[in-house]
């Protein structure tokens, strides 16, 4: 089953056209650049834009075509902001209760679940000042999920947060995404919130769906590999060093943990990865690779300090800079690059298609 929305929206400076067929479960993230109309698409699906032309359908319901438009308060859907936007004179339960009060008839979701879930049963008595933001953002997203939503939109709830209280409810929202039955739909600017909580992606650009599938097969699409949209950079000192400090993300999922030696294994499509350092409790995280970590061997046999050492394959070679070329390498369904200097490459006598091995190290991605 899917979700269908089918959307047009015309305003003077901006055009909304999207045509989206979402799975019905699992969390769905919204990605693009400011201004590309992701919340106007958040606004449509819930009712919000009456201008918005098209169709949304639900498993349960079909909430907009040709003939008919329900109106938003009809719309089985829990909506957060940026804000939490609570109630500051009602306490933490009221403010719940107030959700129930706009209760759909039919159950999908327990409050009383959402108050474990979310970890604020111990808040029930206080008033929202009271709270911290990232308090405050569970309990507005519990107030949203007692209205029992047949859709649950999340419009960058932690744009508002410091990267302290972001740490703080990600975990949260981790056993949110595990645990729900009903679709979510996550605005976000974050490539490490989208990588880590959401399956499926939609990459938005000027009011249109530029792309749209798994999240892990997408964030290494050859199309998008060369766009940045799933490289972090950091400011750049000079040209030449700039590729050499791109980092990749990738999704992974977690495997085990030797406690004897403090080793994380996680499995990508590339392989088996091996991170050193605390158990990592979630299970599937998102993963950084350096571009400059990259060393690439023929035999896959060398003792080195990386602790990973996976086959890939040479894409190409392109020239860089003065005395180095670029390599494009396919490790799984990741494309990576980096950069080997051309004496280097001559010496390994590299050529396009070559079985090679990569050997790196890899570290959690914090958001
Ligand atoms: N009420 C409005 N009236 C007219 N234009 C609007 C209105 N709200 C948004 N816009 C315009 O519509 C376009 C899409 O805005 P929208 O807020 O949906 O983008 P966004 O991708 O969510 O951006 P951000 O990531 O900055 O929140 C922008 O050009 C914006 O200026």
């Amino acid at each position: 089953m899917t979700i269908e929305v089918h959307l047009t929206l015309q305003r003077e400076n901006f055009t909304l056209q999207t045509s989206l067929s979402l799975p019905a479960s699992g969390v769905t993230a919204l990605y693009g650049p400011s201004g590309c109309g992701k919340t106007t698409l958040l606004r449509a699906i819930a009712g919000l834009e009456p201008a918005a032309q098209g169709i949304v359908k639900t498993n349960q319901a079909t909430w907009q075509d040709k003939q008919h438009f329900t109106p938003v308060h009809k719309r089985a859907i829990g909506y957060v902001f940026q804000e939490a936007s609570l109630f500051e004179h009602l306490t933490v339960y009221d403010n719940i209760a107030y959700g129930m009060k706009r209760r759909q008839p039919h159950n999908r979701v327990e409050s009383e679940f959402s108050l474990d879930l979310l970890g604020i049963r111990h808040l029930l008595d206080r008033h929202p000042e009271q709270l911290s933001g990232g308090e405050q953002q569970r309990v507005a997203i519990a107030r949203a999920l007692a209205t029992q939503p047949d859709m649950l939109l999340l419009d960058e709830p932690l744009a508002a947060l410091d990267n302290a209280r972001k740490q703080e409810i990600l975990p949260y929202l981790d056993k949110l995404q595990q645990k729900l039955s009903i679709p979510v739909l996550y605005v976000s600017h974050d490539p490490h919130e989208v990588c880590r909580l959401s399956q499926y992606l939609v990459i938005m650009d000027e009011g249109t769906v530029v792309e749209q599938g798994a999240t892990s097969s997408l964030m290494s699409a050859p199309s998008l590999s060369g766009s940045s949209l799933f490289t972090v950079s950091q400011p750049e000192e000079n040209q030449i060093s700039h590729l050499s400090r791109d980092k990749y993300i990738i999704k992974a999922r977690v495997d085990g943990f030797d406690a004897e030696s403090s080793l994380n294994s996680l499995s990508f499509s590339g392989g088996t990865l091996l991170i050193p350092g605390e158990e990592i409790t979630q299970p599937s995280v998102c993963v950084e690779i350096a571009a400059s970590n990259i060393h690439l061997t023929t035999q896959p046999g060398q003792v080195s300090s990386m602790l990973n050492t996976l086959p890939c394959s040479l894409i190409d070679l392109q020239p860089c800079s003065p005395g180095y070329l670029t390599v494009r390498l396919k490790l799984g369904d990741e494309i990576l690059n980096t950069r080997i200097s051309r004496k280097a490459a001559s010496t390994m006598a590299l050529r396009n298609g070559q079985r090679l091995f990569a050997q790196f190290s890899a570290e959690v991605a914090s958001s």
